[in-house]
């Protein structure tokens, strides 16, 4: 099967991404992680297709490195609607349907995709961590020091452990610093450090709000770069309109072809 992609990334964490809006691809968990593979296939932390759906511009449909279908990415949403405005969409407010839902996205004049997050009401204590749903299912805790924290051992056993068990958890180490934080991301299903993860610096953003009630912005520092996220804040864990902003690019394109067996 010949396939022609595209890659994108958000902040370093990095995409493959077909225009499946003819609804003929279909690919196998194998061939999925065949191509995100980073030796033997493009190399990307998910791989998405942009499907089309009657009353939205676009359905997302998202896949881990893995291979499995997977919740909410918001880093990967933001890519693809980057990518949609480049294959012709041109909207002021993009409409799209993804595994969580709907949501909404703008380009900004700075070429930066804020992208509409769903909305988050219940924040669970965990020891010392935080445990929230912003698309995905995250694990949030604070750190003295990002730099030296050892993000995939430690991210790993907890992503493994008992309580989190088969369906997993992406894990985040943040350090708050004045008015931003900085985060990083042991990432279920890339099973690894991602250079930042969309729906885990919403959460820990959450998490480590400034103010108590109404707007908060908070700017967030990742190995691959700046993001940011805005919301409203209604008392204890409840929040609103919130969205993720950070910059979304096209790296390159090109053919693929991969057999049933997901081989080249
Ligand atoms: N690995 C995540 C999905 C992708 C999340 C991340 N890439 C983002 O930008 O939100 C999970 O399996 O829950």
């Amino acid at each position: 099967m010949n396939l022609h992609f595209y890659k994108y990334q958000g902040t370093g964490n990095d995409f493959v991404i077909i225009d499946n809006r003819d609804g003929k691809v279909a690919l196998t968990e194998e061939q999925v992680n065949h191509i995100c593979h980073r030796r033997f296939g493009i190399g990307a932390d998910g791989l998405m297709l942009l499907n089309s759906k009657p009353g939205y511009d676009f359905e997302m449909k998202y896949y881990n490195a893995d291979g499995r279908e997977s919740t909410m990415c918001g880093n990967g949403g933001r890519c693809l609607v980057k990518f949609a405005y480049h294959r012709g969409i041109h909207r002021n407010l993009f409409k799209f349907i993804a595994v969580d839902g709907e949501h909404e996205a703008t380009i900004q004049d700075n070429g930066w995709v804020n992208l509409k997050m769903t909305d988050v009401n219940k924040i669970e204590q965990y020891y010392d961590a935080f445990i929230l749903n912003t698309g995905s299912p995250h694990y949030v805790v604070a750190v003295d020091d990002i730099k030296e924290t050892p993000v995939f051992e430690e991210g790993k056993k907890i992503r493994y452990s008992e309580k989190f068990g088969k369906q997993g958890i992406n894990v985040n180490f943040v350090e708050p610093k004045d008015w931003q934080i900085s985060v990083r991301t042991y990432e279920r299903g890339v099973e690894d450090e991602t250079y930042s993860c969309g729906t885990g610096v919403t959460a820990s953003a959450l998490v480590f709000a400034h103010n108590d009630n109404g707007f908060n912005r908070v700017e967030v520092e990742t190995l691959g770069g700046h993001l940011a996220v805005e919301f409203n804040k209604n008392g204890d864990n409840h929040f609103d309109n919130i969205w993720l902003c950070g910059p979304a690019d096209f790296v390159f394109e090109g053919e693929l072809t991969v057999d049933e067996a997901g081989k080249d």
